[in-house]
């Protein structure tokens, strides 16, 4: 019993005339568990069948040791403790952003504090009176996720809450979600196309296809595998714990990270900060030996793993750099030049590292 209130059991089934759900999860309750896979393979309808929007939905659904769904039991969706945020947030219009958070809160008998709280750390004190027409959509977006949690919700359903925003916005909003992640202490599932949120957000990573689950396990790892379609697409990467060791006086950060010492430029963070590092494949190249006269401040040294041709004539290479998987991405040619094969000791230089929190 303890085992399943930290867990989320999600066994559910449902058939439409082109398309069937079959997926059966069992994710942790501590963290972000990202859900990812092409257009209309079913991560909307997934989420809305755990809210029990779904009434065709057969299956089980049990959040923390709670039951919401059985076989023969199915708790209404109303009495299901959900908060959901959409792409496209209908906010009430006819009520201000206090009036809009005030209305889910008082129905859910939440706490004053819990309502203050997440008026605080989003920091909506400046738009309470103001009405949602008025609201950008990152801000609507805020006070959405806000009503959502106000309401002391078991699980977060977040539908690509940033997709319909601009980069700009996405990237004004991402720290209030890794607020969120962070001080919620609920399980939140989160469904997105971009690998950029996957990267940031995910501590658990659901891959879907066609109404199935293909894989599911930690981000890190699962970013980080060569035989995946993640591996495939074009911003292809990996993605690396790092802490800070230091920062000099231009802003470049000095990171530990398990491949070796790495560089980036990034804000003052204290030594010994845990932070997320993204390198993408096209960022890497691939050299034979230790050049001294590059500009280049990343260089490692790795073994190479495997060879895989693309579209297109390129070759992903996979690396290991003390044990740790890297992916570059060269043309035909240069693999050629280099004459490279799987074993190899190489030098890899990286052009640009991304810190990602
Ligand atoms: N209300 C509905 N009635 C009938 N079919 C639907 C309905 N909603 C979705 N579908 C179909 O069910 C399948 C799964 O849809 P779903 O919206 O869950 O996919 P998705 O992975 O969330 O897609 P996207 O990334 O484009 O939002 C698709 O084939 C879709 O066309």
């Amino acid at each position: 019993m303890a085992e399943l209130a930290n867990t989320l059991e999600i066994s559910l089934r449902l058939a439409r005339s082109a398309f069937q759900l079959h997926a059966d999860l069992r994710l942790p309750v501590q963290g972000t568990t990202v859900v990812f896979g092409p257009s209309g393979c079913g991560k909307s309808t997934l989420l809305r069948a755990i809210a029990g929007l779904e009434p065709a939905a057969s299956g089980g659904v049990q959040i923390a040791g709670e039951l919401w769904q059985a076989p023969q039991f199915r708790l209404p969706a109303h009495r299901r403790a959900v908060g959901m945020v959409f792409q496209h947030s209908a906010l009430l219009p006819h009520l201000n952003v206090e009036g809009n958070l005030r209305y889910g809160w008082k129905r859910a008998g939440a706490s004053t504090a819990l309502l203050a709280q997440w008026i605080e750390r989003l920091q909506l004190t400046p738009l309470l009176a103001r009405r949602p027409h008025s609201l950008s959509g990152g801000e609507r977006q805020r006070v959405a996720l806000a009503r959502a949690l106000v309401t002391a919700p078991k699980v977060l359903l977040l539908d690509e809450p940033l997709s319909a925003l601009d980069a700009q916005r996405r990237s004004e909003i991402l720290p209030f979600l890794e607020t969120v992640r962070r001080d919620a202490g609920i399980p939140i599932l989160y469904v997105t196309h971009a690998v950029e949120e996957v990267a940031r957000l995910a501590d658990y990573l659901v891959l879907m296809e066609a109404g199935h689950i293909t894989s599911a396990g930690p981000a890190l790892e699962l970013l980080n595998r060569n035989d995946l379609p993640l591996a495939l697409r074009d911003d292809a990467g990996v993605v690396l714990d790092a802490q800070v060791i230091d920062r000099d006086a231009h802003g470049l950060l000095a990171l530990h990270t398990r491949a070796g010492t790495l560089y980036a430029h990034g804000p003052a963070h204290p030594p010994g900060t845990p932070l997320r590092i993204r390198i993408q494949a096209r960022d890497v190249s691939l050299a034979l030996h230790h050049h001294d006269d590059s500009s280049l401040l990343n260089l490692l040294p790795a073994t190479l793993e495997t060879l895989d041709a693309l579209p297109g004539g390129q070759v992903q290479v996979r690396l290991l750099a003390n044990g740790t998987p890297l992916l570059a991405r060269i043309s035909h040619r240069s693999l050629e030049r280099l004459q490279l094969q799987p074993g190899m000791a190489l030098w890899v230089q990286i052009k640009a590292v991304a810190l990602l929190v």
